[in-house]
């Protein structure tokens, strides 16, 4: 960006300060939603509700009815994650899989005598997912000759299909569950391309689907809709569980439909548009992010606020990247830093605008703080966290203006701080009801697991909107800090990211095993990792580009599922 002196005839001497064009699309939404920002109730969820309750009543009938039989809780377990709905569910489940540990623990003779491949797997799999510690050697006993797995075993494409999903939960160092890995990948992507008579059309479009997105790094929302229409199209399904669940996705969109309403409403009551202009309006694209970090009705009032604190990090972000100057950058991260908008009075009416959002922002987390008896720390913490993201943003502007490219390691550990989300989660988790100093004192003290996820949401971003911001003024990614460090090509630098990537997977499953925190706030954080996986695959980036989001947003958000016939 370069200042110079005005060449116009005010009397006093303004600088001309020549910035960059950022040539954001507008929203893709406008004021869609806003028809469904209401606080009543309508008649419709009030009866929506009593149906669900008399459904909720025959669920948990159907899990009584398999009180004696493992692998029918185990595949009832699952298909209640799948379909979306094991969040009514919670203790049961809890219970019924630390039973089954218990019994795999003291009894072995289960894994030798009762276990086929699809049973092991996928108690492999659920009882991981809920931190209990099992060793994949329960899968020895499907080698031949103790060295590789055995061939016959691609027949079983069942079996194959749910040990591929039960591998992603793995840990450094087992080597059995990387051969299984390869094994099964293999031959599901084999049975896919030579379209084999083994499985069915439901089968095919569960793996299909599967060897692109494994289900432990899917977007629940997503697989859940996903899940639900292709069981639709199956004639033997559990009408009673899969009604349920539909009833509960279009009831849950409704509480979306609301929930992006009013923030619409704040987003246009501050008329970014024209105060802002050179910033993203993506009030639609930025509630996905929070929607994917929990879906439940429970943390409504936080999926709220959090969409609210993104929008504002997307203006601050957007005021570093692509409109202020070094030295105006220096003032405002100062101001930040003292959280005093009195410091900013020589800077652009623009940049005043958004500290005053986030002045705002943060009386409404002391008000909702206040009202719900939160601890009031969670302040104390997004003040600082906000700061840190500032510092980030500052840093990195700075080596773009001196054309700086740092190493992909120190690239890496500022790009966690500017990645924004340890402090997304701060707000989300320190709203939810789990919070405690406890809990909000290890979230602040950069564990390694949200370390992970934050590195995998920065990677994979940079991947996503390397080519878009290239075209303009921008600081090197981790892509060009990797081809400069490594001297690789383009290619190369994305094939060493991927690997980087896949690696802090591993690290995140490692940690949810080693930590004794609450599973769904673990699940929030691995969560990150999976909606950032989504926003920016296939080189993309959904959230700037809307457009490219909005498929999904359809599906999660307006079209309803339908009831009475099949998908
Ligand atoms: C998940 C979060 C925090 C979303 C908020 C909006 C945002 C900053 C998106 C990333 O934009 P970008 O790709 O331009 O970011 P960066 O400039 O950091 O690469």
């Amino acid at each position: 960006m370069s200042t110079s002196l005005p060449v116009n005839s005010s009397q006093h001497a303004v600088p001309y300060i020549k910035r960059p064009n950022t040539n954001f699309r507008p929203s893709v939404w406008g004021d869609f939603f806003l028809q469904y920002d209401s606080d009543s109730e309508s008649t419709e969820i009030i009866n929506d509700v009593k149906q669900q309750e008399q459904m909720l009543k025959e669920v948990k009938n159907i899990f009584l009815s398999f009180k004696n039989d493992i692998g029918q809780q185990l595949n009832l377990i699952d298909s209640l994650n799948r379909l979306g709905i094991s969040y009514h569910f919670e203790s049961e489940i809890d219970q019924v899989l630390e039973q089954i540990h218990n019994n795999f623990t003291n009894n072995k003779e289960i894994i030798n005598k009762e276990g086929d491949l699809h049973f092991l797997a996928l108690a492999f799999r659920l009882l991981r997912q809920k931190g209990h510690h099992i060793s994949p050697e329960i899968f020895q006993k499907f080698k031949s000759n103790k060295k590789n797995f055995d061939e016959k075993l691609s027949k079983d494409v069942r079996g194959i299909w749910s040990l591929y999903e039960a591998a992603q939960l793995r840990i450094h160092g087992e080597v059995i569950l990387d051969e299984a890995l390869d094994f099964t990948y293999t031959h599901l992507n084999s049975l896919i391309i030579t379209n084999d008579q083994l499985i069915s059309p439901f089968l095919g479009t569960q793996i299909r689907r599967c060897l692109k997105t494994p289900l432990h790094k899917g977007v629940p929302r997503l697989e859940t809709r996903s899940y639900i229409s292709s069981l639709s199209k199956e004639p033997s399904q559990n009408e009673v569980l899969l009604n349920f669940a539909k009833v509960d996705f279009n009831m849950m969109q409704k509480m979306y439909q609301k929930e992006i309403g009013s923030i619409t409403k704040w987003w246009n009551k501050s008329d970014f548009g024209t105060k802002v202009p050179y910033a993203r309006d993506r009030v639609v694209e930025g509630y996905f992010w929070l929607l994917a970090f929990s879906y439940e009705p429970r943390n409504s009032t936080a999926r709220k606020l959090g969409s609210k604190l993104i929008l504002c990090i997307s203006l601050l972000d957007d005021t570093y990247d692509a409109f202020a100057t070094v030295e105006e950058l220096e003032i405002f991260t100062q101001a930040i830093q003292r959280w005093d908008i009195n410091l900013i009075q020589s800077l652009p009416e623009c940049m005043k605008v958004v500290f005053t959002t986030i002045l705002e922002l943060w009386d409404e987390y002391e008000a909702t703080i206040l009202e719900s008896g939160k601890l009031s720390l969670l302040l104390d913490y997004v003040k600082e966290d906000f700061y840190k993201l500032a510092n980030a943003y500052l840093i990195e502007a700075k080596w773009c203006n001196e054309g700086y490219i740092p190493t992909y390691d120190e690239y890496k550990a500022n790009g966690i701080k500017s990645s924004a989300l340890s402090m997304l989660l701060l707000s989300f988790i320190g709203l939810g009801e789990f919070s405690n100093k406890e809990l909000l004192d290890w979230i602040f003290s950069d564990p390694k697991i949200i370390d992970a996820t934050s590195t995998i949401a920065r990677l994979v971003d940079d991947m996503g909107s390397h080519k878009f911001e290239q075209q303009r003024v921008h600081v090197a990614s981790s892509v060009e800090c990797c081809m400069k460090q490594y001297d690789m090509s383009l290619q190369e630098a994305y094939k060493f990211i991927f690997k980087d990537i896949e690696d802090y997977w591993i690290v995140m499953n490692e940690e949810c095993l080693n930590l004794d925190i609450p599973s769904p706030v673990l699940e929030s954080i691995l969560n990150v990792a999976r909606a950032s996986e989504f926003v920016y695959e296939n080189f993309q980036d959904k959230y700037t580009n809307g457009e490219l989001m909005k498929d999904s947003i359809d599906i999660l958000i307006l079209d309803p599922i339908s009831i009475e016939k099949c998908e």
